[in-house]
Parts: C-alpha cells; sequence; structure tokens
C-alpha cells in the first residue's frame, strides 16, 4: 500500500528523536496505521550524529520541504516562531498537513495557522507542544470530551521541575542545574523560557483553550518563573509540610478563566509533589469523570518523538477522511469558542507563603500583622528563626485565603516599613482539592 510520506523540518533533539522513533518501531507503526511511513525528506543544515539519514532526500533549506509535492505531511521541528510560522503557512499554501512540538508557535500564531489550515482543508496536530510525550492533548480534546472542565493544574516544564528537584533533594545550585538540563536537550533555545515561565504559559494557553473551548489568548496569562526560589524558601516550605512546584493552572471559577503559572507551595501529600525531575504531570477535574492525573516525561528526545510520532500516525489515518469530520484543532469547533474573559491576577483568590528579613528590633511583626490584618488577611501559621545579634531575622508567614489585590496592597506598606529589608517573597498555596 502506497507509504504516508513524510518531511522532517530540524534535526536537533527532537527531529533526530523522532528519525529514530520511526525507524525503530517502522512495522508497529504501519501495522497501527495500515500502510507504511517513509522519511521522504529532510531540512537540515547539517547532519546529526545522533540518528541515521543515509539515503533520505535532505535538503539545507527547510521551505523545499513546504513545495516538495510528494510529501503528504510536514513535521516542523525547527523552534522559534520566525521561520517556523512561515515554514508552516507555506506548507498549509501547499496542502501540507502539519505536525509540531513548537508550544511557542501554537500559542502566539495558532489563531492564524487553524484559519489558514481551515481553509486549506488540512490539519495541524502538536500534542508534543504540551507536557512532552504525555498524550494531554489528546486527553483533553477527545478522551474528556464528554466533560465540563473546572479546572488544569500541572508541572509543564521539565527543565525548571528538574531544577527545583535538584536544588531540593542535592542543595544543588540554581545556575549549574540548568546547564545540565541544557546539555540533557530538555531547556528551549534560550533557557529565560524554562526559568522566567514562558514555556509553561505557552503551554497553558494550548492547554486552556482545549480544556474551556477559548481563542489562545497567550498575552493574558500571568506569569512567573522560578527564579526567584532560594534554597530557604525550599526549606521553610518543607517545615510548613508544603514542596514548590512551578504550577500552570487554568480554572472556570464561573466569572471567568484563571490563566496563571507561577511557583506554588502544594501539600507535600498530594500527588504532583512527588512529580520529579524532568516528569511533567497535570491534573484535570472534570464534572463527570472526577480529578485525573496524568503523568511523563516531559521534555527529552524520545519522550517528545512519541508524541510527535502519534500524531504523524493520527493524521496518516486520517488522510482521506474529510476535513470537517475531525477532531476540531482546539478541541471545540472553530464558530463555537467562547468568549469568557481570561481574569486578571488581582481577582485571583489564594492562601499564600510570605517570607521577608527584618531587622531585630521591637514592634515590627507587630506592624506586619497590623497591616495583614488592616487588609482582611488572618495569619495561619508563622516562623521566626533565631539569629545572632544583628543578623537580619527571616520571617515566615502562612496565611488563609486571600484575594490577591488585597495581599498585593499589604505587601507594598510591609515593604516600605523602615525594618524590613531587601525583597519579600510571595509564593501562592493551593491545595489541589477537586
Ligand atoms: N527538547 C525538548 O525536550 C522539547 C522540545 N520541544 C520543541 O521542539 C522544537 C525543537 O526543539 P529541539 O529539538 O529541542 O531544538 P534543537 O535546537 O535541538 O533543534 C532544532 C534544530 O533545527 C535546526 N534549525 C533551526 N532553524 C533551521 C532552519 N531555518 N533550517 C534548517 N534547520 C534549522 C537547528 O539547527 C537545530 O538542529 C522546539 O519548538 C521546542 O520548543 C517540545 C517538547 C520537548
Ligand atoms: N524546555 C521544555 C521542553 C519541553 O517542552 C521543558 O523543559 O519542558
Ligand atoms: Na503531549
Amino acid at each position: 500500500m502506497k507509504p504516508v510520506k513524510v518531511g522532517i523540518a530540524g534535526l536537533g533533539t527532537v527531529g533526530s528523536g523522532t528519525v529514530n522513533v520511526l525507524q525503530r518501531n517502522a512495522q508497529e507503526i504501519a501495522r497501527r496505521i495500515g500502510r507504511p511511513i517513509e522519511i521522504a525528506h529532510i531540512g537540515a543544515r547539517r547532519p546529526n550524529p545522533a540518528c541515521n539519514i543515509d539515503g533520505i532526500r535532505v535538503s539545507a533549506d527547510v521551505f523545499e520541504l513546504a513545495r516538495d509535492p510528494e510529501l503528504d505531511i510536514l513535521v516542523e521541528l525547527i523552534g522559534g516562531t520566525t521561520t517556523a510560522r512561515e515554514l508552516v503557512l507555506t506548507a498549509i499554501e501547499h496542502g501540507k498537513h502539519i505536525v509540531t512540538a513548537n508550544k511557542a508557535l501554537i500559542a502566539e500564531h495558532g489563531n492564524a495557522i487553524f484559519r489558514a489550515a481551515h481553509e486549506r482543508g488540512v490539519d495541524v496536530a502538536f500534542e508534543a507542544s504540551v507536557a512532552g510525550g504525555i498524550p494531554i492533548l489528546k486527553a483533553l480534546g477527545e478522551g474528556l470530551a464528554a466533560n465540563h472542565i473546572k479546572w488544569v493544574a500541572g508541572i509543564i516544564n521539565g527543565t525548571g521541575n528538574f531544577i527545583l528537584t535538584e536544588m531540593r533533594d542535592k542543595g544543588r545550585d540554581f545556575a549549574e542545574v540548568l546547564k545540565e538540563a541544557q546539555a540533557l536537550g530538555y531547556a528551549e533555545a534560550d533557557p529565560t523560557f524554562d526559568v522566567e515561565g514562558i514555556d509553561a504559559a505557552h503551554k497553558l494557553t494550548i492547554l486552556a483553550s482545549i480544556a474551556f473551548g477559548i481563542p489562545l489568548q497567550f498575552s493574558k496569562v500571568y506569569t512567573e518563573g522560578i527564579s526567584r526560589i532560594t534554597a530557604e524558601d525550599i526549606k521553610a516550605a518543607d517545615y510548613f509540610g508544603y514542596c514548590i512546584k512551578h504550577l500552570g493552572i487554568a480554572k472556570d471559577t464561573g466569572n471567568g478563566v484563571e490563566l496563571r503559572v507561577h511557583p506554588t507551595l502544594i501539600p507535600k501529600e498530594v500527588l504532583l509533589a512527588s512529580v520529579n525531575g524532568v516528569m511533567n504531570a497535570v491534573m484535570i477535574d472534570g464534572d463527570a469523570v472526577g480529578p485525573t492525573l496524568f503523568y511523563g516525561a516531559g521534555a527529552g528526545a524520545e519522550p517528545t518523538a512519541s508524541a510527535v510520532v502519534a500524531d504523524v500516525i493520527e493524521l496518516g489515518r486520517a488522510l482521506t477522511v474529510d476535513h470537517d469530520e475531525r477532531v476540531p484543532y482546539l478541541g471545540f469547533h472553530a464558530d463555537a469558542m467562547s468568549e469568557m474573559p481570561v481574569l486578571g491576577i488581582d481577582e485571583v483568590e489564594c492562601s499564600f507563603y510570605i517570607r521577608l528579613h527584618v531587622q531585630d528590633r521591637t514592634g515590627v511583626l507587630a506592624d506586619i500583622t497590623r497591616i495583614l490584618s488592616d487588609k482582611g488577611i488572618s495569619i495561619e501559621a508563622m516562623y521566626q528563626k533565631d539569629v545572632d545579634d544583628n543578623e537580619p531575622v527571616p520571617v515566615v508567614l502562612m496565611t488563609h485565603r486571600i484575594r490577591e489585590s488585597a495581599m498585593r496592597e499589604a505587601l507594598e506598606q510591609i515593604a516600605a516599613l523602615e525594618a524590613v529589608l531587601d525583597d519579600i517573597m510571595r509564593i501562592r498555596v493551593e491545595t489541589l482539592d477537586a
């Protein structure tokens, strides 16, 4: 039977993993799809010793793939949003189906790409773009399609989780662990995307659209990274029975959707707290199914290739199916998207962990608790470490639930107190109760 002809643009970590998985499991994949998949064309500036591409046509110009009349599917694995966007739109124009692992591309340009694909009657699949090998987009868009989704919360950046785990378990230095994550192929080309939460915000944008049927709205995601987390915070969180995870949270509050990415204290006994290293996990609470948890490798060559190849298989199976009969790009039909507003961070309500350093003088704590109380913020637990005379005193507070705006105003007043030294650390606390 005629093979499904695939072009792979980009032969880096994920590109080479994709070649290896397609070659190693060729027979099994052909049995699943009903015909073989042929890698007919590769777009790469240079070979990658991590895979064997002998006998495959190679072009240094990736646009050769977009125009190749032989290809059914173009797999975009070059990353970035400039050339990648142009490449994908050109390939669509030439009637190719698209598979991509590029969350930045989908989160920032997905609405336009889907419009172009719809007009041309081709599919765009991007399972690898969120939580690497975990089939989370298929779970949301298909497996849980019966549900009204209440919220989604996940550890969706492998590099960040790897750094936090190594800092906590081995006391390692932030910068040193980041270098290791880069060497292992987990980090983005620009690793500030990982440590400042941008990569997780891209992924949350995509998850929320498929969960709630809202357009992709990357610019509305509240985003904080892990670069300010210190060993002191990790220890203090542990003292109170929590661990610090970098979470993406999308919640339907009934008045709008919360879209936020930030470090979060979660109780040590919840399952997400045990997700360590480069592993990712996503919790989804649906009204019919209840809480569900999806776990697996969020980055790395073959885990990501697993999702890329699954998309190639899905598109390969559907090549002859009428476009309108396929699962819509975001799981909801384009003309049935919701206009539910995205809420600002000031409207979010949660508990907080506050850590600050103060001068050892009488009355400082009384001033802090008065400011909190004036804003209606009650303290659930407090910890003040003994230090030598004249040393700054670390103070850590855990509060009850309060609106973000009240906490922000209180912290502005506390920061203005003369006895309060350096920046105040504020981390949100979530119990993840379904
Ligand atoms: N590395 C990972 O664990 C994961 C990566 N992703 C995404 O997959 C995509 C690829 O990531 P990696 O493989 O890690 O990156 P990479 O940097 O290892 O590979 C990208 C490759 O594309 C090549 N390239 C870039 N522009 C090109 C052009 N114009 N023409 C020809 N070749 C070009 C580069 O030389 C490089 O070999 C990115 O969008 C990334 O966000 C998604 C999930 C996990
Ligand atoms: N840099 C990303 C790669 C996968 O999406 C991560 O670390 O999660
Ligand atoms: Na995935």
